[in-house]
């Protein structure tokens, strides 16, 4: 029996076909991943199953019956919750003042709403307060949130645009143990992710969408990974995630004993980032990496302690929008931290021509889909508009450079070609300060790993080192 589906739906934007003639139908009780490259179509499809936007032509099917949803809001008073891949909660407000304004069509009492949030993270076994201010939680924190919003608004299906992004393994474990015992509960669940593992761990159907087309569908059982990664993006690229470095040089980012809060704080904490070296930090979301990153970058100052720079320092930050300019064309975010070089202004005024070809040579370099630098930011599906933000700021050779979950939303392909970026910029010198919440990648291409918990270094070791049960250890708050 099917909940919810897409039947021979379309969608065209000016200049790319999202979706052509997509069929996918979420049933009652089952996990569904919907997997494909970035660019492919995942988002376009959920945010029509959401009711924020519509097929054209095709339908959407909610018990066997065609339906057109209002709004988000309509939808979610038919069943349907969307956790979406940019978070749509007002930072402003607690969880509890969010639900009231999601409810608009019914008076909200703030006791009786903290109430229903309680309940409804209890039955997904979430710990979050209804009544601290959203925009004080972590990002993974955040999305949780949002999951626990569509609970208490008595969601049977729930729609996930990549819930796993900004979450390491232990709590993404938590998180599928959540979503099995909803699909047992009854609830349907789509889900977007870019990693396999996670299929395997979860997913009950199996879902790849190519160039807008559905390239394969069916029980995860009956697909093997080589097959599915061979559907999303073809062969993986033989680039090297390590790099011939030249020797370690002298430190070109220093903190010392500093202190931070920005909601997740960080405490006397110090560490060196050397010329040519890639330093990971590890931890579960919300043990400071917001705060160590925002300090790091030069963003936030210390509230104690001190923090020395060499030379520029680049910065890719947790939540790409902070990053971008979204209400501006690509070319905008493709200069935006360069723009006073003298290249770029011509007596004093934007030299828009040139703006335009460093954009466009920018996008071919880093492979941004489409390469039009015309667009407006907010077009670009995610990936491509995490692949602008990073390419841009290891473009330049930076001195240092932190990066608070560069990989994020990335499909496997494009993942490996930034970690391959990564290597390449500290081997040319650049200092790398790598904040992740993967310890894969950590591993694959870190020099040196720290250990985050509490907002302290609980444990700090050479990546050679590298031991999953130490790393486990002490992100859950051991010591060495
Ligand atoms: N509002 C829009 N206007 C123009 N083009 C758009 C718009 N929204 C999406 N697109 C384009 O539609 C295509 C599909 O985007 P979509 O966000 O659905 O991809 P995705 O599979 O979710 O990618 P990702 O994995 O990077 O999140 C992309 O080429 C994107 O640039």
């Amino acid at each position: 029996m099917t909940v919810l589906e897409l039947c021979s739906a379309s969608r065209r934007f000016p200049r790319v076909q999202a979706l052509d003639r997509v069929d996918l139908a979420v049933r009652p009780g089952e996990v569904h991943a919907l997997l494909g490259e970035n660019g492919a179509g995942k988002s376009t499809a959920i945010r029509i199953l959401a009711g924020l936007d519509h097929p054209d032509p095709g339908e959407v099917r909610l018990d066997g019956r065609a339906v057109r949803f209002a709004s988000r809001t309509d939808a979610l008073r038919h069943g349907i919750g969307l956790v979406p891949q940019t978070e749509s909660l007002v930072g402003e407000l607690t969880l509890a003042e969010n639900l009231a304004l999601a409810e608009p069509h019914r008076v909200v009492r703030r006791r009786a709403a903290s109430r229903r949030l309680r309940e409804a993270a209890t039955t997904v076994g979430v710990a979050v307060d209804p009544d601290v201010r959203t925009r004080d939680l972590g990002r993974g924190q955040r999305q949780l949130a949002e999951l626990v919003l569509a609970l208490a608004q008595d969601a049977r299906v729930l729609l996930l645009d990549e819930p796993t992004a900004a979450l390491g393994p232990y709590e993404t474990r938590d998180m599928f143990t959540r979503l099995r015992a909803l699909a047992a509960a009854g609830v349907a669940v789509l889900f977007i992710t870019h990693r396999l593992a996670e299929v395997r761990a979860v997913a009950d159907t199996v879902t790849v969408l190519a160039h807008g087309r559905v390239a394969w569908s069916g029980a995860g059982s009956d697909v093997d990974d080589a097959t599915l990664i061979r559907t999303m993006v073809g062969d993986l690229p033989d680039t090297p995630t390590r790099e011939p470095r030249t020797a370690i040089g002298a430190p070109v980012l220093r903190l010392a004993a500093v202190s931070a809060d920005c909601g997740d704080p960080i405490h006397d904490l110090s560490l060196d980032v050397h010329a040519g070296e890639v330093v990971g930090v590890l931890g579960v979301a919300g043990n400071g990496q917001r705060a160590l990153a925002e300090v790091a970058a030069g963003r936030v100052r210390p509230a104690g302690g001190t923090r020395t720079e060499t030379g520029s320092v680049a910065y890719v930050p947790e939540t790409r929008l902070d990053g971008l300019l979204p209400g501006r064309a690509v070319r905008w975010s493709a200069v935006v931290s360069r723009l006073r070089e003298p290249r770029f202004a011509r007596r004093g005024v934007v030299d828009r021509g040139a703006v335009t070809r460093f954009a466009t040579d920018l996008l071919a370099r880093h492979d941004v889909r489409p390469p039009d630098p015309g667009l407006p930011v907010l077009t670009l599906s995610g990936g491509n508009q995490q692949k602008l933000l990073v390419g841009r700021e290891l473009d330049n050779g930076p001195a240092a450079a932190v990066l608070h979950g560069p990989t994020q939303g990335l499909d496997v392909r494009s993942a490996k070609e930034i970690l391959s970026e990564i290597a390449r910029a500290a081997a040319g010198g650049t200092g790398v300060l790598l904040v992740s919440a993967d310890p894969g990648e950590v591993r694959e291409v870190a020099d040196r790993v720290v250990v985050l918990s509490g907002g302290r270094v609980v444990g700090e070791f050479p990546a050679a080192d590298f031991d999953d049960a130490l790393v486990r250890r002490l992100t859950a708050g051991g010591d060495e």
